[in-house]
């Protein structure tokens, strides 16, 4: 019988800190595809692969670690859950929240956040509050709150989000049939590279025999680790990734360190570019902050840094459809308009 996912954590229960007698919640997350690039691959002289977490449930990877978190509230017998977000952490809570039939409670730097995402915090019922600050001072309230209150912090702080996370390097490893010489993600609060790191070094266990170097990508307008000190101020396109102060800082120096990694920083311009030709080439629509590794890693090729025929993967981690406004400026088109006719279509087509 064909195999029929049912969501990480059941897919790798003897993995996580679960067993099968819990309530399980979950929106079928993971599973998502890895695809080939193949001009990039030609470009950078390696086989490039894409993980595209925009295909999980609410369209990024913060699927993973929501359903191994809520799952774990709900265990644990609370009501109410809260968090800070650039966006798709609130997304992303709001889901399995109303999906557990719990409250959710979620908060966000006032009008830096892309549209799509505020509408699915909207739609799934969320309770949400706008700060007139940035994303590390919301997530320092929230912090405080859930310590004070009996609320539970759903942000990557709380361990149970990492567990879930960890499972895209199961998922790669699986794919690949061993670990790759190269991950590449783009670095926010660092959450998922420390998720990565994990998951890597675990899957020695289930099959890899290696693990792979891990180059991570931050904006260079947010690009904490790069300065290395948290930044006051961040800005960048990118508002996924619009973080100052990461809260993984210590994991994510160890995920670098160890891997014989690094991390380092594009510009705006590069990752609207990697976006394009992500869309363009690949036909993967992704959010400006899910370029940055590609950006990373068109200009590690070509300061001739790429080993010759390595087998690189590059997380994706969120669907263009959140931010369209971002992918549309610059782009605008202007529609033909024809009557319903056929040689007017041929026409307009110039055929
Ligand atoms: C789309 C997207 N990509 C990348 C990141 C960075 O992930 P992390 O915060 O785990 O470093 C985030 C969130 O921060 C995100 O929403
Ligand atoms: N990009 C994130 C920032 C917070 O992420 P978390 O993984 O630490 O919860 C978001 O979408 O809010």
């Amino acid at each position: 019988m064909a195999h029929v996912w049912r969501g990480i954590i059941n897919e790798y229960l003897d993995r996580l800190p679960f067993t099968a007698e819990d309530r399980i919640v979950t929106l079928g997350e993971g599973g998502t595809p890895l695809v080939h690039a193949p001009s990039i691959s030609a470009e950078v002289g390696a086989e490039v692969f894409v993980k595209v977490e925009g295909m999980n449930p609410t369209g990024s990877f913060k699927d993973r670690g929501m359903t191994s978190a809520i799952t774990q509230v709900v265990k644990d017998g609370d009501h109410t859950v809260v968090c800070a977000s650039t966006g798709n952490t609130s997304a992303s809570a709001a889901a399995y929240a109303a999906h557990a039939g719990l409250r959710c409670v979620v908060m966000i730097p006032q009008g830096k956040i892309a549209a799509g995402k505020m509408a699915q915090a909207i739609v799934h019922g969320a309770e949400l509050v706008q700060v007139d600050g940035n994303f590390d001072e919301c997530l320092e309230i929230v912090r405080s709150l859930s310590e004070d209150y009996p609320i539970a912090l759903v942000n990557s702080v709380n361990p149970y989000r990492l567990q879930g996370q960890k499972t895209a390097a199961f998922e790669i490893v699986d794919q690949l049939g061993d670990a790759p010489d190269i991950h590449m993600l783009p670095v926010g609060n660092a959450g998922n590279i420390s998720a990565y790191w994990m998951g890597f070094r675990e899957a020695l266990s289930h099959g890899a025999t290696r693990t792979p170097r891990v180059w991570g990508v931050q904006a260079a307008g947010a690009a904490p680790f790069v300065a290395g000190h948290p930044i006051k101020d961040p800005e960048t396109v990118a508002t996924a990734i619009r973080i100052g102060k990461p809260a993984s800082w210590d994991l994510a120096v160890a995920a670098r360190d160890e891997s014989g990694g690094w991390i380092r920083a594009v510009s705006d311009a590069q990752i609207l570019h990697a976006q394009a030709r992500l869309a363009d080439e690949v036909g993967v629509f992704v959010e400006p902050a899910s370029a940055a590794p590609i950006a990373g890693l068109l200009a590690a090729a070509a300061l001739g840094e790429v080993p010759r025929g390595a087998t690189i993967t590059c997380t994706v981690t969120g669907n263009g459809l959140k931010d369209t406004a971002t992918a549309l400026a610059g782009r605008e088109v202007e529609p033909t308009v024809i009557p319903v006719d056929v040689e007017a279509a041929a026409a307009a087509l110039g055929l």
